[in-house]
C-alpha cells in the first residue's frame, strides 16, 4: 500500500451503513468532502453531526439496498470513494465490486487482509494544521494504529505552528538573497531547535525571535 494525501474537496464520498463505523468514517470525510450515507438506520452521533455546523455536507438517505441494488447507487452518485460499512458482508462485497468495476476507490471496513487493487484503508490521523500524520498497519492491527496515534499526538504538539513559522522564514531568507545551502542549513537548525519549539509554546513572536537567533548564528558562521 502506498500512503497518499488525497484532496476530496468538491468530491462525493458514498458510505453504505450508518452504524458506529460508518458514522466515524462519514464524519471524518465530511471535513472536506460531500458525504452521502445510505442506511436504514443512523447512529445518534451521525444524526447530531448532520445538524451541527462545520461540515462540508452530510446527506443521510434512508434506504436498505440489497446487494443487487448497490451498483445503481454508485452509478447515480459518481463518488470518488465508496465506503462499505454495513454489518452485512454481502452488501459490503457488492459495494466493493461496484466501486472496483466503476474505477472508484473503495474502503472496505469489515476486512483486513486480501485487498484488491483500488482499495484504500483509513489511517489513524493526527492533525495540527497544516501538519498531519497518518498511521497504518497495512490493515493488520487497527488497535495498534490507534495506540501509536495516541503516543505520537503528544510528540508532535506544536508542529503546525512550527510548519507555518519555518515556511515563512524560508520565504524571508529567499527574499534576503541568502545562498541556498546556508538557507537550508538555517531552516534545518530552526526545525530541530528546542529553543524555537519552546518559544512557540509561549507564542508566535517568541518562537520567531528564537528562530532568528538560530538563523543569525548559522549565517554568521
Ligand atoms: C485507524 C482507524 C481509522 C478509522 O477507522 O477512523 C481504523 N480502525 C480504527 C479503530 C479500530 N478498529 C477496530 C478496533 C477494535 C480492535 C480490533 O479489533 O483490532 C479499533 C480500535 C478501537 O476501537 O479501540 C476493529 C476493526 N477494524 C477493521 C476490522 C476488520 C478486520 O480486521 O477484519 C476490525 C475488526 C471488526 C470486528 O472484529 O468485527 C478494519 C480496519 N480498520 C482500519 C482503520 C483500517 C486499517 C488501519 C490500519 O492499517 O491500521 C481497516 C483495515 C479498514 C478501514 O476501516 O479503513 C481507527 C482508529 C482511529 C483512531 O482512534 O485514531
Ligand atoms: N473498520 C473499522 O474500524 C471497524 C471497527 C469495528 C467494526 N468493523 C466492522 O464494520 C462493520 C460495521 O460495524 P458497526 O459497528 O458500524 O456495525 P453497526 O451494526 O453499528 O452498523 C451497521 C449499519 O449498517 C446498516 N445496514 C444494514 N444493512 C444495510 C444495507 N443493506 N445498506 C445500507 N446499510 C445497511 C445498519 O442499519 C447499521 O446502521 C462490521 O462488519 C464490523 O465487523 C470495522
Amino acid at each position: 500500500m502506498t500512503p497518499l494525501y488525497h484532496d476530496l474537496s468538491e468530491e462525493t464520498v458514498l458510505v453504505f451503513g450508518g452504524g458506529a463505523v460508518g458514522s466515524r468514517k462519514a464524519i471524518g470525510f465530511a471535513d472536506e468532502a460531500c458525504v452521502v450515507v445510505v442506511s436504514p438506520a443512523f447512529a445518534d452521533r451521525l444524526l447530531a453531526a448532520d445538524d451541527a455546523a462545520g461540515h462540508a455536507e452530510i446527506d443521510l438517505v434512508r434506504a436498505e439496498p440489497d446487494p443487487g441494488a448497490v451498483w445503481e447507487w454508485v452509478q447515480r452518485l459518481s463518488p470518488a470513494l465508496v465506503v462499505a460499512a454495513t454489518d452485512d458482508p454481502a452488501v459490503n462485497a457488492a459495494a466493493e465490486a461496484a466501486a472496483l468495476e466503476s474505477g472508484v476507490l473503495v474502503n472496505r471496513t469489515d476486512v483486513s487482509g486480501g485487498r484488491d487493487a483500488g482499495s484504500v484503508v483509513v489511517p489513524a490521523t493526527i492533525e495540527d494544521d497544516p501538519v498531519s500524520v497518518a498511521i497504518s498497519t497495512g490493515g493488520a492491527s487497527p488497535a495498534l494504529s490507534k495506540a501509536l496515534r495516541q503516543r505520537i499526538e503528544a510528540e508532535i504538539d506544536g508542529a503546525g505552528a512550527m510548519a507555518e513559522l519555518s515556511g515563512e522564514l524560508r520565504g524571508d531568507l529567499i527574499d534576503r538573497g541568502i545562498d541556498p545551502e546556508t538557507r537550508r542549513e538555517a531552516i534545518r537548525h530552526v526545525v530541530r531547535s528546542e529553543g524555537v519549539w519552546k518559544g512557540l509554546q509561549k507564542g508566535r513572536s517568541n518562537g520567531r525571535q528564537e528562530a532568528y537567533t538560530v538563523i543569525e548564528e548559522v549565517i554568521d558562521r
